[in-house]
């Protein structure tokens, strides 16, 4: 008798959990950094599961304004549980975490909230403070144009000062200066930072300059005088449906002189600019977004990869064997070798998510006594971070979604959804291809100051660079057996950016057209290395199972960054074949494969160490129970297109013209 398919899954999902080597709860621990956090990510989810408002299973079948007002309710009550439960604000970003939708307050959250705390003056951050912080106002970061995204120089909106008055005016003088896009204004928010042309009393234009500006009534919601604002309209793909990314024209809006963002540069009451120290200090806030972007790209993945890697364990497909059991998915090299370097993935930008918080905090405290040292190289750096996780994480849910065959196109797989909500992450807060260009130019700064200045100390970002001293390092020794070390990889990928930033300063008069995305790739990919590195070490705290297990996910990390640089590392000679050894790039793909081989036992526990409880994950494919089968059946019958026998639009169109199609055929016969 052939197997029950249906019961098969939730054995295999046994199966796999059972073959898990290590101790979950201690994977956890080094996921969420501490056992404190894990603790109170339990909590908070128990908390939440109890919620109605919560509930995902009608969010497949809503329409936007639906989707929009449920996004409301979601914010109110998660407010609510916020001041009840009196969560810190990394505890609220943990329940946004655990939620995912797609909310209009993140933008309030990530955006509005450090700019005015990062750039505004203490009075008006103590005149707004209380609001801001208890969402007694809503705010949104007005900076994008239907005409500039990327080109803040040229943004058209003026804020023109008035001595006599006190006050800024506010005006949009053509179509192409309406703001565009802007997370939250659409609908939601009340208060918005808008980023503007400053035009002094004479008429003197110094540049984007950044003002708080009501937008809506508190009373009624209404929008304020001289301002026109809406929605942008639907997403590619149906993404971010719940979000009111919105337009809004200003016709002479006045605001009162303390309302610009005065903490590095402001305006005398007689219209005197005072200009900042050092301009680099408004970075702050796009500085803040960029960094939390790393631990929200790390999660996003490992909810897609948990996704693919469940419903890969209990998918079979093939040949039977002599149990009448076809092969399960994941076991094909085809399938593993496209998953588990996602899994990597996600483990290393959660891990690094951490130590750019970190890294970041101690910038900003810096910063604030004065010390501007490492800021351009750390901006830099960050816009890297930012590029590649964006790149790598939108390139890996579509990798793992694919994966899942026809059911990933199905909305009930889940990946769909977290793909088309995340795709923006690779424009907004930069076009990646734009960011590249800082990245090099920072590199190549480095690299000038370097050959201006040998023995110059290099920053933690530009440590490759060391490489280049004279007479210093060698170039790696090339073997089969560098693959399974950790440091010989990361000693490679760092001679690799080494080397492409020399190349590319040495023929900076003929530069290709690829050169800065390489460049950036490369440096950023040396740096997340070195990070790596660190990682691995700090592995020794822990038992010897879940050290290996880990080791072998970092290691499958470096072998596919190395693996996908293969064309840098050929070009600049680092990879040459040894006589009588086989190719190096021959050893280093047998190497990805055995390290795979050896992750693969272990891939099921470790995405059950993510902890997504079902109701958050939210995917027919990725229960935890391995039931897909019964799952997606139970939600197709959900459907609103199944609720009649006879389909709506029948009688109108449907009857019509199968009756006029069997009348013309009817003819059609009769006249053979
Ligand atoms: C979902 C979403 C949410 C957003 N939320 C906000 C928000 O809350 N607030 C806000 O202010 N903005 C927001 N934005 C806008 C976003 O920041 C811009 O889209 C982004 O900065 C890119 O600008 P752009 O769209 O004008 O693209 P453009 O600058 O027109 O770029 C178009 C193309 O040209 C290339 N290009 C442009 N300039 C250069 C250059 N110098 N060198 C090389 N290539 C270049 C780019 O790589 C890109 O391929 C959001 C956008 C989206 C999609």
């Amino acid at each position: 008798m052939a197997p029950d398919l249906n019961a098969q899954t939730a054995k295999d999902m046994q199966q796999a959990r059972d073959k898990v080597s290590f101790d979950l709860q201690t994977i956890r621990d080094h996921l969420f950094a501490d056992r404190r956090n894990w603790e109170s990510f339990e909590q908070i989810e128990r908390i939440l599961r109890k919620e109605p408002v919560f509930d995902k299973s009608s969010r497949d079948f809503i329409g936007r304004i639906e989707a929009y007002k449920r996004a409301l309710a979601i914010t109110k009550r998660l407010t609510e549980l916020q001041r009840l439960h009196q969560w810190t604000s990394e505890q609220a970003a943990q329940a946004g975490r655990i939620l995912s939708e797609a909310l209009p307050i993140t933008l309030h959250d990530l955006a509005f909230e450090p700019v005015l705390l990062g750039q505004g003056s203490t009075d008006l951050v103590d005149q707004y403070w209380e609001l801001v912080a208890n969402k007694g106002i809503q705010g949104c970061y007005l900076q994008t144009e239907l005409g500039h995204g990327t080109n803040v120089a040229r943004l058209e909106t003026t804020a023109t000062y008035l001595p006599e008055t006190e006050e800024f005016e506010l005006h949009s003088p053509t179509l192409t200066s309406t703001k565009w896009w802007i997370g939250a204004l659409g609908k939601t928010a009340t208060h918005g930072i808008v980023q503007a042309k400053l035009i002094l009393p004479r008429g003197k234009d110094v540049g984007p300059h950044l003002f708080l500006v009501q937008l809506r009534s508190l009373e009624d919601h209404s929008l304020c005088p001289g301002i026109t604002a809406g929605d942008v309209g639907p997403k590619a793909g149906g993404g971010s449906a719940a979000l009111d990314n919105g337009f809004a024209r200003f016709d002479h809006v006045r605001i009162p002189r303390k309302n610009m963002l005065s903490k590095f540069a402001t305006v005398t009451q007689d219209g005197r600019y005072i200009q900042p120290q050092n301009p680099k200090h408004s970075f702050g806030g796009m500085m803040y977004i960029r960094a939390s972007m790393v631990t929200t790209a790390g999660w996003t993945l490992a909810r897609g990869i948990t996704i693919a890697i469940r419903y890969a364990t209990v998918r079979r497909q093939g040949e039977p064997d002599d149990r009448g059991l076809e092969r399960q998915v994941i076991q094909y090299p085809s399938t593993y070798y496209r998953l588990l370097p996602i899994l990597s993935y996600s483990y290393v930008f959660i891990a690094l998510g951490h130590q750019t918080t970190k890294s970041f905090t101690a910038l900003t405290e810096r910063i604030g006594q004065g010390d501007l040292g490492y800021l351009a190289e750390i901006h830099a750096m960050l816009c890297g971070l930012k590029v590649l996780v964006s790149t790598e994480t939108i390139n890996g849910l579509e990798t793992a979604r694919r994966a899942l065959g026809g059911h990933g196109y199905s909305m009930f797989a889940g990946i769909g959804r977290i793909y088309a909500d995340y795709l923006p992450a690779a424009t907004y807060e930069g076009d990646n291809f734009v960011l590249d260009g800082q990245v090099v130019r920072a590199a190549l700064k480095s690299y000038n100051l370097l050959v201006s200045t040998p023995d110059r100390p290099l920053g933690l970002h530009s440590s490759y660079l060391r490489l280049l001293r004279t007479g210093t390092l060698n170039r790696p020794v090339i073997s089969a057996m560098m693959w399974q070390e950790h440091a010989a990889i990361i000693y490679l990928l760092e001679w690799r950016a080494a080397l492409s930033v020399k190349s590319a300063a040495q023929n900076s008069d003929h530069p290709d057209a690829g050169i800065n995305h390489r460049l950036s790739k490369a440096v950023t990919e040396a740096f997340v290395a070195t990070q790596v590195g660190a990682m691995v070490s700090d592995l020794n705290q822990l038992s010897p199972n879940e050290a290996s297990a880990l080791k072998d996910l970092y290691l499958l990390y470096l072998l596919t960054t190395a693996e996908a640089a293969l064309v840098d590392l050929l070009a600049f000679g680092l990879l040459q074949r040894v006589p009588d050894q086989t190719h190096p790039t021959r050893d280093l793909r047998a190497a990805i494969n055995v390290v795979c081989l050896r992750l693969l036992p272990n891939a099921v526990g470790f995405t059950d160490a993510f902890s997504f409880p079902d109701w958050s994950l939210d995917s027919a494919l990725g229960v935890s129970n391995g039931r897909v089968y019964e799952e997606l059946w139970k939600r197709a019958q959900l459907e609103p297109l199944n609720q009649t026998d006879t389909t709506p639009g029948y009688e109108e169109s449907l009857k019509p013209m199968l009756a006029e199609g069997r009348r013309i055929a009817s003819l059609t016969k009769s006249r053979l």
